[in-house]
């Protein structure tokens, strides 16, 4: 749609009512903008922020949800990292289209959407904000794309949204996945590419609920359809318990023919010991009776994992460490880390992980709490840099009853006291505001913990594993990072290569690719693709890649066309980092006055200001 100036894209929307917009007046964007007229009255030419939840609010409204957030956070935390490049904003939102969890990508876009609202407790029903990404979706229940000026209100048309809803183990509206971008520069089919690898990434969530949900179930997964493969869940007596929104599209079940515990072989043909063996081709067939041709159902998920021949066992110590030694793969320097972890032992020794982002600190910290002493502990993660400060401390430190209007009724534990004998991962550590650091800082001198409002501490013993994409020895030197808890962090330091620096590059390609894309070789031109691009995004960019090339492939064969590799000659620097660390050797040089850092910089007073807040500077006193 060609960019309207305002009064027409006014005039435009409300000439749908009348029939004779210049849209497609069956389109879903057409059919949207008269509800929002005829319906909820809505007035395109409004202006104004979002309805916006407090924190409280927002605490509360997450509550029903905890499930979903906490099995669709690691998912959605990928998403947004290869998204991130692009400019799009990544929000979890509740069925009432409220954003629950919010992933902004990097300056200047995030100012963009911090300006407009676009944020975590913002609410954004069709009802309230008109025709839009995540209130279309939901109103529909279905995925959408809203491009620019599709929006209903005007002041909306800087944004394209793509919307995916979430559906729960029955099939009913659990939430949506949105991703908004406001850059203009983007076409229609980027959005578009955007929005299928986020469909794919709320498929994998569905499953993720789904086998959560039905755990003590057998799960058969039946292959195909518009929403991806479906699973059925069986119990014991091949008596179907459960049916995923696509698994019922496609064999015609109901919430009725679940109920009455319908035998699985109505749907499925079964051999004598139950479905037929591993990855067997079966004929699968509605609840009618009518034939859906052939099929691949996988073999029941628990039996899967209890029949598979054990590798064989090496000494248990060596055991415990395999994750570990799985990760490093061929990487000399990566091998000679796991070595000295490993005579570390059980040793508690803080570690602290570096690397560029996607080279897999998270998955390292959780082979390292694997092989340790505390495997059967808790392993607790919080990322510092996805949330606000008020909500880190809440999360981290726990609060008792009553601490701050809001709090749960029962008061919050904290993430530290979760993790009471086993691990805790602190993500994008340098991240950390300082009044934070101080306060960890105690927890790991006095090994006990001061919930908010409580009268006496909480003794804790925790394991720390922390990363960072920063330079934290610079941070410290400069004084934005304190230099006492950066050496406690640093107990045993590991640098994790970037892809392109590792020795096993094309080892890793190789098992990655038969991981994402088992049922694809790839090409000539594709491997030689693979093997010359830098990967800024590193192992997470280079899984997606291949995923998305797995869907893309045509006859099993990925192509050097089916590779998604935006051009990039190097590895970005990091400007934030290097920008923050200027602004703040200003500001100690300048004894903490801002008037004259900004006059150092050459910025403008406003701006130094924007930027202490957005990049959550302290100022020194
Ligand atoms: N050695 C490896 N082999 C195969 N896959 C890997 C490896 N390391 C990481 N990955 C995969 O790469 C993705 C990113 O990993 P992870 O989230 O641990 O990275 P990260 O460094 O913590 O990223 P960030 O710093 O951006 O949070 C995950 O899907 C993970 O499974």
């Amino acid at each position: 749609m060609a960019s309207l100036s305002a009064s027409n894209h006014v005039a435009r929307v409300l000439s749908v009512a009348d029939q004779v917009a210049d849209v497609d007046a069956s389109s879903r964007i057409a059919n949207s903008w008269r509800r929002c007229l005829v319906n909820h009255k809505l007035d395109p030419a409004r202006k104004g922020p979002p309805q916006t939840l407090t924190e409280a609010e927002i605490r509360h409204a997450a509550e029903p949800m905890e499930q979903l957030i906490r099995l669709a956070t690691p998912e959605l935390e990928s998403l947004a990292k290869v998204l991130r490049e692009a400019g799009y904003c990544v929000n979890l939102a509740d069925p009432s289209a409220t954003a629950l969890l919010s992933w902004l990508p990097g300056a200047p876009d995030a100012d963009i959407f911090l300006h407009w609202g676009v944020y975590t407790g913002s609410n954004f029903s069709e009802s309230c904000e008109g025709t839009n990404g995540l209130g279309t979706a939901l109103a529909e229940e279905k995925p959408i794309l809203v491009h620019r000026d599709e929006h209903f209100r005007e002041q909306w048309g800087i944004f394209s949204c793509a919307v995916a809803p979430l559906f729960d183990p029955a099939g009913r509206i659990a939430g949506a996945v949105n991703i908004t971008s406001c850059r203009g520069d983007l076409s229609r089919t980027a959005h578009q590419l955007a929005l299928a690898v986020t469909m794919e990434a709320t498929r994998r969530i569905e499953g993720a609920i789904f086998r959560d949900h039905f755990r003590n179930a057998s799960i058969a997964r039946v292959p195909g359809g518009d929403g991806g493969d479906g699973l059925l869940a069986y119990d014991e007596d091949r008596r179907i318990v459960g049916a995923c929104r696509s698994a019922r599209a496609l064999l015609g079940l109901t919430d009725g023919t679940i109920a009455s515990g319908i035998d699985l072989s109505r749907y499925v043909e079964l051999d004598h010991e139950g479905v037929r063996g591993a990855d067997g081709v079966v004929e699968l067939r509605r609840a009618d009776g009518r034939a859906l041709g052939r099929g691949r159902v996988a073999p029941p998920l628990r039996a899967r994992s209890s029949t598979r021949p054990l590798a064989p066992r090496r000494d248990a110590s060596a055991d415990r460490f395999d994750a570990l030694h799985r990760l490093a793969g061929g990487d000399p320097g990566l091998v000679r880390s796991v070595m000295r972890l490993k005579r570390i032992g059980d040793h508690n020794l803080p570690v602290l992980l570096h690397g560029e982002t996607g080279v897999g600190k998270d998955v390292f910290a959780r082979a390292i709490h694997a092989g340790s002493n505390r495997a059967r502990s808790n392993y607790v993660a919080l990322n510092c840099a996805a949330m606000p400060e008020s909500l880190i401390d809440a999360e981290l430190f726990g609060y008792e009853a009553g601490a701050f209007t809001g709090a749960r009724r029962d008061g919050s534990k904290g993430l530290i006291v979760q993790a009471d004998g086993g691990t805790l991962f602190l993500d994008e550590i340098g991240d950390m505001p300082v009044a934070l650091q101080t306060r960890l800082l105690r927890v790991l001198e006095n090994r006990e913990v001061w919930p908010l409002g409580a009268l006496k501490p909480v003794p804790v013993d925790i394991r720390l594993i922390s990363a960072t994409h920063r330079d934290l020895g610079r941070m410290a030197e400069q004084g934005a990072f304190r230099a006492d808890l950066y050496f406690r962090l640093r107990g045993m330091e590991v640098r994790l290569p970037a892809l392109r620096e590792r020795a096993d590059r094309d080892d890793v390609i190789r098992q990655i690719a038969s991981e994402e894309a088992p049922a694809c070789r790839l090409s000539d031109d594709a491997w030689s693709r693979l093997a010359a691009y830098p990967f800024p995004g590193n192992m997470r960019q280079l899984r997606h890649v291949l995923r998305l090339a797995g869907c893309t492939a045509e006859g099993g064969v990925i192509i050097g066309a089916d590779l998604d590799l935006p051009p990039f000659g190097r590895a970005e620097p990091d400007l934030e980092a290097a920008e923050r660390a200027t602004i703040v050797e200003a500001l100690r040089k300048h004894g903490g006055r801002v008037t004259e850092a900004a006059r150092a910089l050459k910025l403008s007073r406003a701006t130094l200001y924007r930027k202490i807040k957005t990049m959550k500077i302290e100022t020194p006193r």
